[in-house]
């Protein structure tokens, strides 16, 4: 499956340069090292790499979970690192998928749903439950709508996440190992929903991805771009036939080696 026709070249979001450290002296962690990356508008891009390589800290960075040390994190060409930017007004542009699905847990599956939309946008409870009712229905949990997170399944769990996720329709979404705490046997249900947004949309246009995940089959069947990411660069990037089949240096080999 490929992406639709809605690939524009234009770059929704690009990183140049990014710099991120953890701890200090002897405890210094350079995890990105300077990490240029570029996702253009309706298009996936699948960020790979060994455990630990920096995967999800480069998703916190562009979801302003994290500052940067240096660097640039361009929405729409507008620096979002800047320390003075409109945090939420960046955040409300973005969303955000963890692999822990993160759902109130005494919240039914619409007020989980509905949360953002009323809290955060000021949406009125009629209109934000028909925005939510119209998502689940997408990710195919409508019937489950007034059940508690602990009544349903992993598989269904992640998959109201991300309806959450796309309830305010965002311009990017950032998926973060979203199968990686998932029974083996749930772990299709939601990469086949993923698979769905990717080739259909929510509304009709493609969604912008960016994704972190082990799950090379699903890189090689969703991404439009892959990046190898590795001692906190990006140490090669192209078409999933280009990194996964044919990878031109020696570490990509080797991890892809390692996982087989
Ligand atoms: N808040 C933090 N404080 C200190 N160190 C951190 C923090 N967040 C991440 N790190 C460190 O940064 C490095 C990269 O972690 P990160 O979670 O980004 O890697 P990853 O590629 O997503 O790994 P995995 O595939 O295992 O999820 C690790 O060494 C981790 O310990």
């Amino acid at each position: 499956m490929r992406a639709p026709g809605g690939v524009t070249g234009a770059p929704l979001l690009s990183l140049r340069g990014v710099r991120k450290s953890f701890g200090t002296g002897a405890a210094l962690n350079v995890v990105l090292d300077g990490v240029d990356l570029d996702v253009e508008q309706g298009s996936c891009v699948v960020v790979v790499g060994s455990s630990g390589s920096g995967k999800s800290t480069l998703l916190r960075v562009v979801d302003l979970l994290e500052d940067v040390d240096d660097g640039q994190v361009l929405l729409d060409g507008e620096d979002v690192a800047d320390p003075w930017v409109d945090a939420d007004a960046v955040r409300a542009r973005l969303a955000m998928v963890f692999q822990q699905y993160n759902l109130f847990p005494h919240l039914r599956v619409l007020d989980n749903v509905t949360l953002a939309p009323r809290v955060v946008h000021g949406r009125r409870r009629a209109e934000a439950e028909d925005a939510a009712m119209a998502v689940l229905e997408r990710v195919g949990l409508a019937d489950v709508a007034r059940a508690y997170p602990d009544q349903l399944s992993g598989g269904q769990q992640q998959r109201a996440a991300i309806a959450r996720a796309l309830v305010n329709g965002p311009e990017l979404l950032l998926l973060d190992e979203v199968t990686s705490a998932l029974d083996p046997e749930l772990v299709g249900e939601v990469l086949d929903l993923l698979l769905s947004l990717r080739a259909d949309g929510v509304a009709g246009g493609p969604t912008t991805m960016l994704v972190a995940t082990h799950e090379m089959g699903f890189a090689r069947e969703v991404a439009d771009e892959v990046v190898f990411l590795h001692a906190g660069r990006v140490h090669e990037r192209g078409t999933p036939g280009q990194v996964l089949d044919d990878p031109q240096r020696e570490r990509t080999r080797d991890f892809l080696r390692r996982l087989r």
